[in-house]
C-alpha cells in the first residue's frame, strides 16, 4: 500500500519488541531518531508505532492533520479499570467533546486570572512550610499542589494535617500515570492474555487491575462526597463542581471532570518544581541572577506575583528552561491515526499509535546549545527580553492539536508563582557532608513513567536573610 517510514530491522512474529526501550522511553527514540530521522516505524507484536522526532513533523501531523490524529490508543488497561471516565483516555468523538469542552471552560486564560487569590495564598502557605521544616520540600511541594487543585476543583480548603485527602489525590495519579506509561503492561501486547485465569503466571495484570477498578472509582466518589458533605455543612464555596453543576452538566460529568483535573493536573506540575529545586541547587549564578531581577523590580517588602511576569523575563525564561530541561512528560500522552495518511513520502497506516517524544525536541541542538545545561539565558535576547526566534517549550511540553493539554495557562501560572516565590524568600543549595563540604547533586531525571519525577534528592533550602523569613511570617496575617 506504500513505503513505511524507515525504523530498525523487525524480527519475525515479534517485530520490534526489542528496540522499544524499557527506561527512558524520550532519551532511546531520539537515538532511533538521530539514526533514521524524524519519523520512525516500529512494528511491536502486529502493533504499528510511529514516533515523531521533530517539532516540524510534530506540527504537521498532529495539528494541521489533528482530525486523523486525535484519537488515542485502545487499552486493555484503561477498559479492565473502567478509567475512561478520565477523559485524558476517552476515545476521540462526541463524549471526549462534551467532557473536554466542560474542563476547557474552567481553564481558559479569563479564569485562570480568577484562581490567581487561591494560588497566592497556597503558595504563600508553601513558603511558610518551607521556612519551618525545609527539609521536608519534596512533601511540602506536593502538598501544596494538592490543595490548590483541591481548592479551586472542589472548593475544599486542605488544612496541613489532612492526609486522607492527600494521599487520595497521590494514589489517583499514581494508578493514571502507570497506566497511560506504553509498555508497562505485557498484556497490552498480548491481548489474548485476557483469556488465561488470573490465578496463572502471568494473570496478575487481573487482580491489579480488579483492585484498581474498585479502588480509583471510590477515590472519584470520595474526593466528590466529601466536597458535598463540607459544603452542607460550611455553605457553598464557588468551584469548578459547583460551576458545572449550575451549567446543568449532570452529576456522572461533574464527578468525572473534577477528579481528571486532580488526576492530570496536581502531579505533572509538581514534577516541575521538583526539577526547578534541583536545577537551583545546581546553577547558583542562574539563582543570584533571578533575585537580582526579582529585588530590582518586586523589591524586599512584598512577594511577587502573576501580574509581574512580564517585568521579569529572566525569572519568565528560568521558567521556560525547567519546562525545557525536565520535560515532565517525555514522550507525550499516545495518540492514534484514525486512516492511512501519507508523510513525506511515507505511508502512516490507520491504528497507528503515534508518539510525539517532546524529550527530544527539547534537546534539539540547532535550537537549543548544549541541551543538558540549565541556562534561562538561551531564551533572551541581548537587551534581556524574550527571544520570539528561540522555539519556546511551552509550544511542545503540553502536546498537541486537539488534544493540547487543556491545562496549560493553570500550569504556567502556577510554576511562575511558585518559582518566583521561591526565588524571591529563599536559597536553595546542595546538600553538605559532615565537615561541610556540598555534595555533588548527581540525580536520576528520567523515570521510565508517562509523568517523568527527578529521583528523590536533599537540598538546603534557607531564608536569603530576616528580612524575607518577616515577608513569609507575615503573610500568615494577609
Ligand atoms: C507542567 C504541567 C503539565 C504538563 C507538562 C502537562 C502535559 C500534558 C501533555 C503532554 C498532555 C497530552 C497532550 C496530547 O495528547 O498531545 C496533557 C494532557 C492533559 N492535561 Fe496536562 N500537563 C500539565 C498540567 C496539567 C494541569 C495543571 C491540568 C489540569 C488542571 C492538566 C490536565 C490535562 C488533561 C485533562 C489532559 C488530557 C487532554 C485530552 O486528552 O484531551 N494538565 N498534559
Amino acid at each position: 500500500k506504500g513505503r513505511l517510514p524507515p525504523g530498525p530491522r523487525p524480527l519475525p512474529v515479534v517485530g520490534n519488541v526489542l528496540d522499544f526501550p524499557r527506561k527512558h522511553l524520550g532519551r532511546e527514540f531520539r537515538g532511533l531518531s538521530l539514526q533514521y530521522g524524524d519519523v520512525v516505524y516500529l512494528r511491536v507484536l502486529g502493533q504499528s508505532v510511529v514516533i515523531l522526532g521533530s517539532y516540524e513533523a510534530a506540527c504537521e501531523l498532529m495539528e494541521k492533520r489533528s482530525a486523523n490524529y486525535s484519537d488515542r490508543p485502545h487499552s486493555v488497561m484503561v477498559n479492565l479499570t473502567n478509567l475512561d471516565w478520565i477523559f485524558v483516555f476517552k476515545n476521540y468523538g462526541l463524549e471526549w467533546r462534551r467532557y473536554r469542552r466542560a474542563f476547557h471552560n474552567q481553564f481558559l486564560p479569563t479564569m485562570v486570572v480568577r484562581y490567581q487569590a487561591i494560588q497566592q495564598e497556597v503558595t504563600h502557605n508553601l513558603l511558610r512550610n518551607l521556612l519551618e521544616a525545609p527539609e521536608r520540600f519534596s512533601y511540602h511541594i506536593k502538598f501544596s499542589f494538592a490543595a490548590s487543585i483541591l481548592r479551586i476543583t472542589y472548593g475544599v480548603n486542605l488544612t496541613q494535617g489532612d492526609t486522607t485527602h492527600h494521599k487520595l489525590a497521590q494514589e489517583l495519579a499514581h494508578i493514571a500515570e502507570d497506566i497511560s506509561t506504553p509498555g508497562q503492561h505485557v498484556v497490552e501486547a498480548f491481548p489474548f492474555m485476557l483469556h488465561i485465569p488470573s490465578w496463572t503466571p502471568g494473570g496478575g495484570f487481573k487482580k491489579l487491575a480488579e483492585r484498581w477498578k474498585k479502588e480509583i472509582a471510590a477515590i472519584r466518589d470520595q474526593l466528590y462526597d466529601s466536597a458535598k458533605e463540607t459544603m452542607d455543612k460550611q455553605g457553598v464555596h464557588e468551584s469548578i463542581m459547583t460551576r458545572l453543576t449550575a451549567a446543568g452538566e449532570d452529576e456522572e460529568m461533574a464527578k468525572n471532570v473534577t477528579a481528571t483535573i486532580y488526576a492530570a493536573g496536581a502531579d505533572t506540575t509538581n514534577a516541575s518544581v521538583h526539577a526547578f529545586i534541583l536545577a537551583m541547587a545546581k546553577y547558583p549564578k542562574v539563582q543570584e541572577r533571578a533575585q537580582a531581577e526579582l529585588d530590582a523590580v518586586v523589591g524586599p517588602d512584598r512577594l511577587p506575583g502573576l501580574d509581574d511576569r512580564a517585568a521579569l523575563p529572566y525569572t519568565h525564561a528560568l521558567v521556560k528552561e525547567v519546562l525545557r530541561w525536565h520535560v515532565v512528560a517525555p514522550i507525550g500522552v499516545p495518540h492514534r491515526s484514525v486512516e492511512d495518511d501519507e508523510y513525506k513520502g511515507y505511508l502512516i497506516p490507520a491504528g497507528s499509535i503515534v508518539l510525539v517524544n517532546q524529550w527530544a525536541l527539547s534537546r534539539d541542538e540547532t535550537m537549543y546549545a548544549e541541551p543538558e545545561v540549565f541556562e534561562p539565558e538561551r531564551f533572551l535576547r541581548d537587551d534581556g527580553r524574550l527571544n520570539p526566534e528561540v522555539r519556546d517549550p511551552t509550544t511542545y511540553v503540553f502536546g498537541f492539536g486537539r488534544r493540547i493539554c487543556p491545562g496549560k495557562h493553570f500550569a504556567e501560572a502556577s510554576l511562575f508563582m511558585v518559582c518566583a516565590s521561591i526565588l524571591h524568600t529563599f536559597i536553595i543549595s546542595p546538600p553538605v557532608d559532615e565537615a561541610g563540604v556540598p555534595r555533588k547533586l548527581d540525580v536520576n531525571m528520567g523515570s521510565n513513567l508517562a509523568v517523568s519525577h527527578p529521583d528523590r534528592f536533599d537540598c538546603r533550602i534557607v531564608p536569603r536573610d530576616a528580612r524575607r523569613r518577616e515577608l513569609i511570617r507575615g503573610t500568615a496575617a494577609s
